[in-house]
C-alpha cells in the first residue's frame, strides 16, 4: 500500500517538528496534517519559519472524526496526554504511533509510579506494542498501536540486547550511564532547560528515579526472557542533540572483544540503522546527527573483566520521530528506510 495519509498531533513540538522533516520527503506520504491542542488556525510557517513555503498550513483542531480518515496518527504529545486521547481511536482505522511514555509500561502499577500520572486503560495497554524496530518487526507490522520506545531505552537497549540474549554478559550487574543533550527535554522552556543553566554545565538528574528504568527492565524480559534489576543514570550535556549511554557489566568466562563485535555484527547484519563501529576513535553523537542511525561498539576491559558497551543515537530521530517512521514503513510493508535515507549532519 502506498500514498498514504498521515496526521500529526502535537506538530509543534520537537517530536513533531522532526516527523515533519523527514515526513515531508517520504516518498509514500501523500497528504499529512498538522493538529494542535492549543493553537488552532495558526499558520505553521508563521510559528516555525524554517517551514516558509514548506508547510504554509493551518494548525487544525483535534477531533475524532476528522482523525478516523487517516491511514497514520502520530502522537508527540507530553506523557498523560495520549493515555486519554487515544482509546476512542483504537481499531478506529488509522495506525497509531505514539512517541510518548504511555502506552509502553504493561504494568500500570509501574506507570504510576514512575510518571506519577494516571494510566492508560489496561485493556488498551494491553494491545499496544513495543515499537523497538530491530527487536520487534513481526509484531510491528500487525500492530495497530505503537508504543514508540523512549530516547534513552532506544539507545541502551540496541547496545546491551545482544549481549544478554547470548549470555555473554551478566546482568544482573549492568550499570547503564546516559546523557543526553537538551532537545530531549522538549520545547517547553523550563529551570533546568535555561541556557543560562545548561551552557558550561554538565549535570546529572533524576538520580535512580527515571521513568525509563522499568521500560529497560521490561524490554530485557521481553526479548531476552532475562529478569534484571538495573542500575540507570541520565545526565544533561550543553548541546542540542544526541545521546551517548555507555554501559558497563561483567563477561563471562572466556568471552572476548571479539565476540562481542562479531555478536553485534551477526545481530544487526541486516539491519540498515544499527552500525557496528570498530574504531573506538570513531564514536559520538555528531556521527548520527539528524540521522535515523544507532552506532554500537564495546570492547573487553581484561584487568577487570567487564565489558564497556556503547551506543550514540540522535534522540529527536532514532530515539523518537526516525523510529517512528521507521515503525509506519514496517507497519506499511516498505522498505525501513523509505524517507529515512539521509546522511547525519555531522558538522
Ligand atoms: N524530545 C525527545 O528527544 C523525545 C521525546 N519523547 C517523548 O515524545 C513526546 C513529545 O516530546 P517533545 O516533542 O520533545 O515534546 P514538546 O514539549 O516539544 O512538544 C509536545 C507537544 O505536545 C502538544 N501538547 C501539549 N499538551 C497537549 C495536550 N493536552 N493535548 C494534545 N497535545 C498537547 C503541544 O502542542 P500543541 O500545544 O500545539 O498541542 C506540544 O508542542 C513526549 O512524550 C516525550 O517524552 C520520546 C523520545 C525522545
Ligand atoms: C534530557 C531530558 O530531559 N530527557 C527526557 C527524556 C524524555 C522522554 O523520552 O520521556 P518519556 O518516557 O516521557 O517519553 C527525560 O530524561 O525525561
Amino acid at each position: 500500500m502506498s500514498a498514504l495519509k498521515v496526521a500529526i498531533i502535537g506538530a509543534t513540538g520537537y517530536g513533531g517538528l522532526e516527523l515533519i522533516r523527514f515526513l515531508h520527503n517520504h516518498p509514500e506520504v501523500e497528504k499529512m496534517d498538522l493538529f494542535t491542542s492549543s493553537e488552532e488556525g495558526v499558520i505553521f510557517s508563521s510559528k516555525y519559519g524554517h517551514l516558509l513555503n514548506i508547510q504554509d498550513v493551518p494548525l487544525q483542531k483535534i477531533d475524532y472524526e476528522t482523525l478516523e480518515n487517516y491511514d497514520v496518527v502520530f502522537t508527540s504529545t507530553p506523557s498523560g496526554v495520549t493515555s486519554k486521547l487515544l482509546p476512542p481511536l483504537v481499531g478506529k482505522g488509522p495506525k497509531l504511533i505514539d512517541l510518548s511514555g504511555d502506552y509502553r509500561l504493561k504494568n500500570l502499577q509501574d506507570y504510576e509510579k514512575w510518571y506519577k500520572k494516571d494510566p492508560a486503560p489496561q485493556e488498551i495497554v494491553d494491545q499496544s506494542v513495543y515499537g523497538l524496530t530491530e527487536w520487534n518487526e513481526k509484531n510491528i507490522k500487525e500492530a495497530v498501536l505503537i508504543a514508540n520506545p523512549g530516547c534513552y531505552p532506544t539507545a541502551a537497549l540496541l547496545s546491551i540486547l545482544p549481549f544478554i540474549k547470548e549470555g555473554l554478559i551478566d546482568p544482573s550487574f549492568l550499570v547503564i550511564d546516559a546523557k543526553s543533550g537538551v532537545s530531549g527535554a522538549g520545547n517547553k522552556p523550563s529551570r533546568t532547560t535555561h541556557f543560562s543553566e545548561t551552557n558550561e554545565n554538565f549535570s546529572i538528574y533524576k538520580i535512580n528515579e527515571h521513568q525509563h528504568i522499568p521500560e529497560i527492565e521490561q524490554a530485557i524480559e521481553m526479548f531476552t526472557g532475562v529478569k534484571t534489576a538495573i542500575t540507570f543514570n541520565t545526565h544533561l550535556v550543553p548541546m542540542t542533540r544526541g545521546i551517548l549511554a555507555t554501559s558497563y557489566a561483567p563477561v563471562k568466562d572466556g568471552v572476548t572483544t571479539e565476540d562481542l563485535t562479531e555478536c553485534l555484527m551477526e545481530t544487526y547484519k541486516r539491519h540498515p540503522f544499527v552500525r557496528v563501529i570498530t574504531d573506538a576513535n570513531t564514536i559520538g553523537t555528531s556521527r548520527v546527527k539528524g540521522s535515523n542511525y544507532c552506532d554500537v561498539f564495546a570492547k573487553i576491559d581484561e584487568r577487570t573483566n567487564r565489558a564497556t558497551i556503547v551506543s550514540v543515537i540522535d534522540n529527536l530521530v532514532k530515539g523518537a520521530a526516525g523510529q517512528a517512521i521507521q515503525n509506519m514503513n514496517v507497519q506499511f510493508g516498505l522498505p525501513q528506510t523509505t524517507g529515512l535515507d539521509v546522511v547525519p549532519l555531522f558538522i
